[in-house]
């Protein structure tokens, strides 16, 4: 297809920016949920307020006002009509707009977003009227033809993965020149009508990874993403072709494991989906504090990644955050507030995405040939080109751990294969094998120690940053009844329910550690000297109590020296290769000493292990 891109923002010239819609809904308080029968720790003040109990000094409360406040009597029908349905008419005029449901497992996220049959929720209510707009658009202009379709993914273990067509494959994404996000390969279907979107998304919905927790018997384990694009084109010269996306989300709730009781590959999921909320709250950290100021981190989780176009992006954008009353959500709920609170102040650039075709034809693009995002690219093209980055991402320039002859580990993973299920007698001749290939591995050890080594020279960088506060983490606004002095210790109860998140947020409880402020420097250190901001800037764990961090990271150490295949693949950002390498020297060198000694492994660079830390130093505080 000719086509080119000739709008970037229209009417040329004006610059119009959309501030985030935060709504917080509050789910109806729940018996079940409030073992200790404490009732609730938080109300609604009228329809932009509430209050909640200050758990620095309980006699106190802490206000919050939002763009809306809908409390636990609103209908899904008013907070459609209120929160979302404003926001739909700019879909057809080749805009962005996004809704998403964030807050705590079980806090009503899904059932804001889905709802069920006989309390349908924001996903069906939205698509309907989009196609009530077209219809009408329809009927007062017919020199526009429109066209519906629709993708749905979700976010599952930092994987993306196809909803209307499973498969374990994790879907790569990308950025086109007009910082358009792609998802090469991800299923796009037509859709006729909204009966035909019932058809398709509701055995998709089925396909989503859900499982029983403590707090919710099917919790989402995954983010839900559905995409439905509005394509319009001009039915005259120049055949103007204009496309709107709007993002309907539902996220994966933030997670206390003490209390979800997440265990194995529970636990592994729960981490992802801190993670991704934490790199969540730091892109909207940086966009709240100014944006233009500093990098937002919208490459460190897939999730930010594919949200760039909703937040301080080109999109208008509605924040659902959902909210639990019981007690024992307190803490969840009221870092839940904090972030909505923060995402109030980002501004979103929408624009519209507009096209014209020349010469004037109609191309019919069948399902297969399209694309989520929009891109005119033949499919081929950019399969192509998908492959070229891909490849382009596996070998990054100035890798310092590359062996000289990467089929060395290869084949000691492969020998330490064979060696779990070899006869004895066998052995001994692979042992001698392993022998030979040790030399080796030696040799590759130390390039890759000297090459770490001459890197490590631009610590005092990193160190500047944190002095001068320039860390985004720790620029959280808090509301000014936080600040004052607390006269009322922290009870045993609301310690127990801070859940990961929390601890990083709640910088006022937290010790700074003086000897993990050394560890901290050498592992910031290395990832200084690789050049890239990661999302371990921001110094995290000094914010965290010494013998916590102490505790996780010697439990980490022991599933390293101890744990066998399965128990290494439990570990955050361990997969099948890596936890086989991990075996690999265990069988040559016998034990690990520290962590850092992971980047002796080919592939482990200081960022990775320095990520790799962080995440099971985030999901092991739960256990
Ligand atoms: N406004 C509401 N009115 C009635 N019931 C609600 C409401 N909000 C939530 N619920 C009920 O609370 C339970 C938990 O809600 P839901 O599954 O939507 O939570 P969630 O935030 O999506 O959790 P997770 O993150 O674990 O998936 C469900 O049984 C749901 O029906």
């Amino acid at each position: 297809m000719a086509a080119q891109r000739v709008a970037g923002e229209v009417p040329k010239g004006t610059k119009q920016t959309s501030r985030v819609r935060v709504a917080v809904r509050l789910r109806p308080y729940m018996e079940k949920q409030d073992e200790k029968s404490e009732g609730p720790c938080v109300r609604g003040l009228d329809s932009q307020s509430l209050e909640i109990i200050n758990w620095r000094n309980a006699t106190e409360t802490l206000h919050y006002q939002f763009d809306a406040f809908h409390d636990e009597q609103t209908t899904q029908q008013e907070v459609f009509l209120c929160s979302v349905k404003p926001i739909l008419p700019h879909i057809l005029k080749g805009q962005n707009a996004s809704v998403f449901a964030y807050g705590p497992t079980g806090a009503g996220k899904t059932h804001t977003m889905l709802g069920s049959q006989e309390q349908p929720g924001v996903i069906p209510r939205a698509v309907r009227e989009v196609f009530n707009l077209v219809k009408a658009k329809g009927k007062e202009d017919d020199s526009w033809d429109y066209s519906i379709g629709m993708s749905y993914l979700e976010i599952y273990n930092e994987k993306v993965l196809d909803l209307l067509c499973p498969s374990a494959h994790d879907l790569p994404i990308r950025e086109d020149k007009d910082r358009n996000i792609l998802i090469p390969g991800l299923t796009y279907t037509a859709l006729n009508s909204f009966s035909d979107f019932h058809t398709q998304f509701l055995p998709a919905s089925l396909n989503r990874t859900t499982a029983s927790t403590k707090l919710n018997q099917r919790s989402s384990r995954s983010h839900a993403i559905l995409l439905i694009k509005v394509v319009r084109t001009q039915q005259t010269t120049p055949h103007r072709q204009q496309t709107g996306k709007l993002y309907l989300v539902d996220l994966a709730g933030s997670e206390d494991n003490r209390r979800t009781g997440n265990k194995g590959i529970r636990l592994k999921e729960s981490g992802a989906i801190n993670l991704s909320l934490f790199t969540l709250s730091k892109v909207v950290d940086a966009l709240s504090a100014g944006g233009g100021a500093g990098r937002v981190p919208y490459r460190d989780s897939k999730l930010t990644r594919l949200l760039q176009d909703s937040l301080g992006g080109s999109a208008h954008s509605v924040m659902i955050t959902n909210i639990a009353p019981e007690y024992t959500y307190y803490f969840d709920t009221y870092t839940a507030l904090n972030f909505a609170a923060k995402s109030k102040q980002v501004v979103n650039k929408p624009f519209v995405r507009e096209t014209v075709t020349v010469p004037p034809v109609q191309v019919k693009r069948s399902r297969e040939e399209q694309e989520a995002t929009g891109s005119d690219e033949p499919q081929n093209k950019r399969l192509k080109n998908c492959k070229r980055s891909d490849s382009e991402e596996h070998t990054p320039p100035g890798q310092p751990h590359s062996p000289t002859d990467p089929s060395v580990l290869n084949r000691l993973i492969a020998l330490e294969k064979l060696l779990m299920g070899t006869p004895v007698k066998e052995r001994l001749k692979l042992h001698r094998e392993i022998q030979e290939l040790k030399e080796k591995q030696k040799k590759f050890e130390s390039n890759a120690k000297m090459c770490t080594m001459s890197g490590n020279g631009a610590s005092g960088n990193f160190t500047d940053s944190l002095s001068s506060g320039k860390s985004p983490l720790f620029r959280m606004h808090l509301p000014p009844l936080q600040r004052k002095p607390s006269t009322a210790s922290r009870s045993k109860k609301q310690q127990a329910v801070v859940p990961p998140l929390q601890v990083l947020q709640q910088c006022p409880v937290a010790k700074k550690p003086p000897t993990c402020q050394k560890d901290r420097k050498n592992l910031d250190c290395i990832e200084v000297s690789e050049g890239k901001e990661n999302i371990m800037t921001g110094g995290w764990e000094t914010h965290m109590d010494k013998s916590v961090l102490e505790q996780s990271r010697h439990k980490i150490l022991q599933v390293l020296n101890s744990g066998s295949l399965k128990d290494l693949k439990g570990l955050q950002q361990i997969g099948d290769k890596k936890a086989k390498l991990i075996l690999g020297w265990r069988e040559i060198h016998g034990s690990f000493t520290k962590l850092e000694d992971l980047t002796k492994i080919e592939g482990i660079t200081a960022k990775r292990l320095s990520s790799f830390i962080k995440a099971n130093i985030l999901s092991s505080m739960g256990t």
